[in-house]
């Protein structure tokens, strides 16, 4: 048996005190991270520089002694391996270059092609395994294939993910051999990050609830389905964590659906309600809604603890609802951490 909060967590558990980390939780709120970005240059070579990935990754451990560290990478790394070109506009986000044709698409590299780009992370992924303290458990991660679609179709972020959900209407053999494109490169990625040392993987399908109806079924949790059946066959025992963001009401049964140990929570779900219909089935994850960390005092530990509150008959690892975001303010991190382990 382990000794890791986390692992004990996703093995179904349920602890006195929840494990917890933070989405996000190495990012511009802290004032070390600025400094480690600025002393890579950019995000994306901070990204492909394994001693200060792995370097941004421990700072939020040893600043809080969060249970979890998240290897600092980037969903849209994945595609980039494919043969996408990446770029960030500062203050705006992620720009690739889109797929907009069959001929856009011909120009990928295939799937198990994507090694040799995607190397530093590997690499990022052996330091961690090396340097992190021992009770901390190592998460990996990528992007769920309809939300790394999104951004690889539009080129860039969208608000209401417009281009993808014209292209699966409008040009759906070539969306679904993208979506294919996508389950395996994630598939042998995040397999090859298991290899160099992650305990635990993570999917996010942030746009996951734009999509309706039958569309959420088969372009949200099919592909995080296929992706956990081939991870667990090659990987018995590594926990999945599935977080289709916004999925609401329809949280309710994905355990068994996606087979995934544990499903993240958004804040667009009240902890009451998700201890009934989701947590029944095994491990949730959240669900602080973020503005917390920005505007901190009583809310904040009232909040957390109605949370932990509720949770705290089943198995449940204690995070934000979505990413901490840069204007937080560290403290409020503190404050969230003690009140979790002094509620219980
Ligand atoms: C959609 C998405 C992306 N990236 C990610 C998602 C899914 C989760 C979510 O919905 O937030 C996931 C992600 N991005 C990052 C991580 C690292 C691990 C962690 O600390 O959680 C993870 C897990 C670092 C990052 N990824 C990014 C930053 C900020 C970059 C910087 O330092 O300037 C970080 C720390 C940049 C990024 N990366 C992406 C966007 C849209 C942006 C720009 C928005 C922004 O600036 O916050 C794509």
């Amino acid at each position: 048996m382990t000794d890791k909060m986390i692992l004990r967590a996703l093995a179904g558990e349920t602890l006195p005190v929840p494990p917890i980390w933070m989405m996000r939780q190495a990012g511009r709120y802290l004032p070390e991270y600025r400094a480690t970005r600025q002393q890579a240059g950019d995000f994306l070579s901070l990204c492909y520089n394994p001693e200060l990935a792995a370097e941004v990754t421990l700072q939020p451990i040893r600043r809080y002694g969060f249970d979890a560290a998240i290897l600092f990478a980037d969903i849209l790394l994945v595609p980039q391996a494919l043969g996408a070109d990446l770029w960030f506009v500062t203050g705006e986000g992620p720009r690739l270059s889109p797929i907009e044709t069959q001929s856009d698409f011909d120009k990928l590299v295939p799937a198990h092609a994507i090694h040799d780009h995607l190397a530093p992370v590997y690499q990022t992924v052996r330091i961690l395994r090396r340097e992190l303290p021992e009770e901390t458990t190592l998460i990996g991660f990528a992007g769920a294939p309809w939300t790394v679609a999104t951004y690889m179709i539009a080129g860039r972020g969208t608000p209401d993910q417009g281009p993808a959900h014209k292209m699966r209407q409008e040009a759906p053999e070539l969306f679904e051999k993208l979506i294919d494109q996508i389950v395996h490169a994630t598939i042998d990625y995040l397999s090859a990050q298991i290899n160099a040392g992650a305990e635990v993987v993570k999917l996010f399908d942030s746009w996951a609830g734009s999509l309706e109806g039958e569309a959420f079924e088969r372009w949200s949790i099919a592909p995080l389905t296929r992706i956990t059946a081939a991870l667990k066959a090659r990987h018995p025992g590594v926990p999945v964590i599935a977080f289709p963001r916004g999925a609401g009401e329809r949280y309710a049964g994905l355990h068994a659906k996606i087979g995934a140990d544990c499903i993240a929570l958004d804040d667009g779900v009240t902890a009451t309600w998700a201890a009934e219909a989701v947590q029944k089935d095994g491990c949730v994850q959240g669900n602080l809604a973020s503005s917390h960390m920005v505007t901190g005092g009583d809310a904040l530990v009232q909040e957390t603890r109605a949370i932990v509150d509720a949770f705290s008959g089943g198995p449940h690892i204690f995070n934000l609802g979505h990413g901490i975001t840069p204007d937080a303010d560290p403290e409020n991190v503190h404050l969230m951490i003690d009140t979790v382990r002094n509620a219980a």
